[in-house]
């Protein structure tokens, strides 16, 4: 079985001259939640689409479950749910109505799915009630209702989150989580907002103008953005002593450099250049370091000097 659930292997894809997607690579986890961020127009729902077999790429490769080709990428395309195009809902159905018509439209036989899904996006009390009736967020369960018929391994999901409200936001955050903890859905969702993924992806894949900037884990994010004092002096090894024993951390890394990142949570810088400076050490450099998500974000993408507006 492969590790991962879907791969892009340097995939392009070109309307006229220009690059909506630019050699990109993509690795997502088979049980992650991969946070696909980028602003608008960056190439989320490109690469998405292709992923799903609605496009197809100028060059490179899409790997499903670890199948590239022919008729294997075909079925294995039968393993995924997508809420991209999928088809408006029947307002004058009831939420039940509407997954009955796309589980016959699927071929799906075993008919309670339908009350499994209800369940599982927590509309079974709504499942007689007509879709016209439905809050936003109700709409966007039902939308994911018929996205998990057929039970998918791995979830598509493009901006699922637009027009939320933060209550929307947070119940959807709190689906999606459940269906990847419990079920073992993986899934893939896109945002221009970092932040609002913040509590849910476990990767993530950072785009820009076609490219991909980077991808990373949530703890490689975490210790980008952490928060840390820079220490350099004439004996880190010595220095490491002193802040095992006054600070009793082990939350610190010693570079090839000599220079040493204490983590947070530390004490009062002061107390510490005190003591090192007390143990005869010569302190060359000692200063807080680190960035917040939203500084990080911005400066990676270019921040403001490419003129478009970020939200994190
Ligand atoms: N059918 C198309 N024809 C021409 N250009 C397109 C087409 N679809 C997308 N593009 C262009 O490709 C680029 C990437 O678009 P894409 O929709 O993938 O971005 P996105 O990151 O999903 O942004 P958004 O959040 O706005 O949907 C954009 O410059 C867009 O204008």
């Amino acid at each position: 079985m492969s590790e991962y659930v879907l791969q892009a292997h340097q995939l392009s894809k070109h309307y006229k001259h220009h690059p909506a997607l630019d050699r990109v690579d993509l690795s997502i986890r088979r049980g992650s939640i991969y946070g696909f961020i980028g602003q608008n127009g960056a190439g989320k729902s490109t690469l998405m689409r292709i992923a799903a077999g609605l496009s197809r790429p100028t060059s490179g490769q899409i790997e499903l479950f670890g199948y590239k080709e022919g008729a294997q990428l075909v079925q294995a395309r039968k393993r995924i749910g997508t809420t991209i195009e999928t088809p408006a809902l029947f307002p004058h159905l009831s939420a039940a109505e509407n997954l009955e018509v796309f589980r016959l439209q699927k071929g799906i036989r075993d008919k309670t799915q339908i009350r499994q899904t209800l369940s599982l996006v927590g509309l079974e009390q709504a499942g007689s009630k007509i879709a016209a009736n439905f809050s936003l967020g109700m709409k966007q369960r039902l939308g994911l209702a018929v996205s998990l018929l057929g039970n998918p391994e791995l979830l598509i999901l493009d901006e699922p989150t637009n027009g939320l409200d933060p209550v929307g936001v947070v119940e959807l955050r709190e689906l999606l989580l459940h269906l990847n903890r419990d079920k073992g859905i993986s899934i893939l969702i896109s945002s221009h907002i970092l932040s609002e993924l913040h509590l849910l992806a476990t990767d993530y894949g950072i785009i820009h103008n076609g490219r991909m900037l980077e991808q990373l884990s949530v703890s490689e994010l975490q210790a980008k953005c952490r928060q840390y004092l820079h220490i350099k002096v004439d004996s880190p090894e010595k220095a490491i002593g002193i802040i095992q024993e006054e600070w009793q951390t082990t939350e610190y890394e010693l570079d090839a450099d000599g220079i040493i990142r204490l983590y947070e949570p530390f004490g009062p810088p002061g107390a510490l250049s005190a003591k090192l400076f007390a143990a005869g050490l010569e302190v060359q450099q000692f200063m807080p370091k680190g960035e917040k998500l939203e500084r990080y974000y911005t400066k990676l993408i270019g921040g403001a000097a490419n003129g478009k507006s970020v939200t994190v």
